[in-house]
């Protein structure tokens, strides 16, 4: 089986003199997990990988840059599944650790459940040795800034929730296992503890081998709603290609319940889409050592992947 991989930044809206900085955050993560697919790792580690680069990318709504709650702290969730045996493991609410990804990792090999919150998940993440850090580290001036207009009488926090930026990745190896991973920061000037859809299995995310791996983004309450993860696989298994199940999904959100949001999709034979009912989303894809990105509805660039191993560093 041939490794795919594809990656999102989050679907809302990127301002103009972010999009550089999304696009090469997209880019940079998709091809270390790709780096892994192709050695013949797993796609479990290839997109445990990809998110690890976008948490530590304070460009994104995850680990460093994350979005703050009303209390101005930082309040993280993050999943990972692996469409093996459906072993899924989340958390949500944590605080002080630059990779949540790594901790719902460790909720998924070390404990018997699925779901670790807030000071639980604190207690669980010290006893696996994974370091503590400040706050203040993942607290951008970007995230203060928006946190402290919002807190204006006459903002409007509808408008800034648009401004979204989860990540996820989904990915195929090469033995023909599916996994998903998703983190995020949540809404800006959330309630302290509100849980999102990203820790909740089949809402930020769903892997089985059965049909495919997918991992959403946007507004977390209505992904909620309509389980968006787990219906668009839902869609695959009644014989939707990716892109058909993707954008079936996203339909019935808006029409449902008013909610946007982006998707991410591999299935089992290495289909995929990267499909959005917002204005802009940050995507990539490798397959066939052909990389695939973009931000806009209908944008889509191609470079090998050599060429593009070899131009890492610089902007896409
Ligand atoms: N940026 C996002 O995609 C937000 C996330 N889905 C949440 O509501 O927590």
């Amino acid at each position: 089986m041939k490794p795919v991989i594809v990656v999102h930044g989050g679907a809302g809206r990127i301002f103009k003199e972010q999009e550089k900085a999304c696009r090469s955050g997209v880019v940079r993560a998709v091809l270390r997990g790709y780096g892994i697919l192709k050695r013949g790792g797993t796609a479990l580690d290839a997109v445990e990988e990809a998110v690890r680069s976008m948490e530590d990318d304070p460009h994104f709504n995850a680990g460093c840059g994350s979005v703050l709650n009303e209390k101005g702290e930082v309040e993280m969730d993050a999943i990972i599944m692996d469409g093996k045996n459906l072993a899924s493991g989340a958390v949500s609410a944590v605080k002080c650790v630059a990779n949540p990804i790594k901790i719902a990792r460790l909720v998924m090999e070390k404990t018997k459940h699925v779901l670790l919150t807030d000071q639980g998940a604190h207690l669980f993440a010290q006893a696996m040795g994974v370091p503590e850090i400040p706050e203040e580290k993942l607290i951008t001036e970007r995230s203060q800034e928006r946190w402290k207009k919002n807190l204006e009488p006459d903002s409007n926090p509808e408008e800034f929730q648009k401004d979204l930026g989860t990540v996820g990745a989904v990915a195929l190896d090469s033995e023909g296992n599916v996994a998903c991973a998703t983190s995020t920061g949540g809404l800006s000037n959330k309630l302290i503890g509100r849980v999102g859809d990203t820790a909740c299995i089949g809402s930020g995310g769903y892997a089985d081998n059965y049909s495919g791996a997918a991992s959403t983004t946007g507004h977390g309450e209505s992904i909620m709603k309509v389980v968006l993860a787990r219906l668009i696989l839902y869609h695959m298994e009644q014989g939707m290609s990716p892109e058909m199940a993707a954008d079936t999904a996203l339909d019935y959100m808006k029409t449902r319940v008013g909610g946007l949001g982006g998707v991410i999709i591999v299935n089992n034979s290495g289909e995929w889409a990267a499909r959005f009912s917002t204005k802009q989303m940050s995507w990539a894809t490798v397959k066939d050592d052909q990389l695939y990105y973009g931000i806009y509805t209908g944008e889509r660039h191609t470079k090998s992947v050599d060429e593009a191993f070899a131009s890492e560093s610089e902007e896409f």
